[in-house]
């Protein structure tokens, strides 16, 4: 095979409820995620050595030496099948970067289903899996797509049913946020508050929405416990949030560590009024539709 293409989702976390801080500087996590349409797509060609280009809207943003997520997927790739391998990536990246929407993650996700199929190797998705959780947390996820809940660093995976399409609204903000910095300030602002921090738990009426495909329970049971963290360091968040839910949304959130908002539409057409409403306000500069779930890293 001497090229092939994947396509991998973006993700909104639907339920995070971030644990106290672990010793090994992660956090224990009950982490809902679905996989949206808004996607990159990694191209993967024979080559000598292992290499990355990024085009798109977001590519300047994009690193192209070895801490690109993609090339570090392909080498990991590589050692664990024992040899020394090639590949041209190519990233069309669409997916916005630093932007709490797992965008790194998606090419790591690409780069590993793509370079398994142009190296011939055959390997399960279990393996896969595995080398995944290894390169960062969201990347597991990114492999299967769908809604699951994750647990452990948010790498342990169960798939959740879902009794519908729901239609979001994401409108990624100017500058990215690092994830580090956002879960940093979390711990500085729970340390300030001297609350003890819960263990976390599943939201029973939130799996019900998801199950029951009904939208309206799911719009008011989102939650994020990353956002006050977010908010903090970004508060021109907070008014963007505001309009969404001004407009009609169901519910307004922070897409994981941020600063992309991400609001929840009643359906296709309300997702695109509110997407056009955000923007003509001024309320986002950009805003885009899409819908959830889909499937995850897929050769096309
Ligand atoms: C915010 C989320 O996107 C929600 O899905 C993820 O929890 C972040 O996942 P990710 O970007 O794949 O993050 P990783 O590359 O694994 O970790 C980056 C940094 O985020 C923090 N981190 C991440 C995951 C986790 N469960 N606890 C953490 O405290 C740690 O400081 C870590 O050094
Ligand atoms: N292929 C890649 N695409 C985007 N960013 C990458 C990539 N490889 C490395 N990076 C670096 O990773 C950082 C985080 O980017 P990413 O888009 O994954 O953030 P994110 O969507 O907020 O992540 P998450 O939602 O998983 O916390 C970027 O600032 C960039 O320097």
């Amino acid at each position: 095979m001497s090229s092939v293409t994947v396509r991998v989702p973006a993700k909104v976390n639907v339920q995070l409820s971030v644990g106290p801080l672990r010793e090994d500087g992660y956090h224990d996590l009950v982490n809902v995620f679905h996989a949206v349409s808004i996607f990159d797509e990694v191209v993967a060609k024979e080559s000598e050595a292992i290499t990355v280009r990024v085009n798109g809207k977001w590519s300047d943003q994009v690193p192209v030496d070895d801490s690109n997520l993609a090339i570090r997927a392909a080498r990991a790739l590589a050692k664990h099948a024992g040899r020394t391998y090639g590949a041209d990536l190519v990233i069309n990246k669409d997916i916005p970067v630093a932007g709490g929407m797992a965008g790194g993650s998606a090419d790591a996700a690409g780069a590993l289903v793509a370079c398994n199929e142009l190296w011939g190797l055959g390997l399960p998705l279990e393996d896969l899996m595995e080398i995944a959780g290894d390169l960062g947390s969201d990347v597991p996820f990114s492999l299967i797509g769908g809604t699951a809940v994750g647990t452990g660093r948010g790498e342990q995976l169960s798939e959740l049913p879902t009794g519908g399409t729901f239609h979001w609204v994401f409108a990624p903000a100017i500058g990215g946020l690092s994830t580090a910095s956002v879960y940093a300030e979390c711990d500085r602002l729970r340390q300030a508050s001297g609350a003890e921090v819960p263990w976390p738990q599943l939201n029973d009426s939130l799996m019900e929405a998801l199950g029951t495909g009904d939208a309206y329970a799911l719009g008011s049971n989102l939650s994020n416990d990353l956002q006050a963290a977010a908010l903090t360091l970004r508060p021109e968040l907070g008014p963007t949030l505001d309009a969404g839910r001004q407009h009609g949304a169901l519910g307004a959130i922070v897409s994981g560590s941020g600063p992309t908002c991400a609001f929840l539409a009643i359906d296709a057409t309300h997702a695109r009024d509110l997407a056009e409403s955000l923007t003509a306000t001024g309320a986002a500069r950009t805003a885009v539709a899409a819908h959830g779930p889909v499937q995850g890293a897929v050769l096309i």
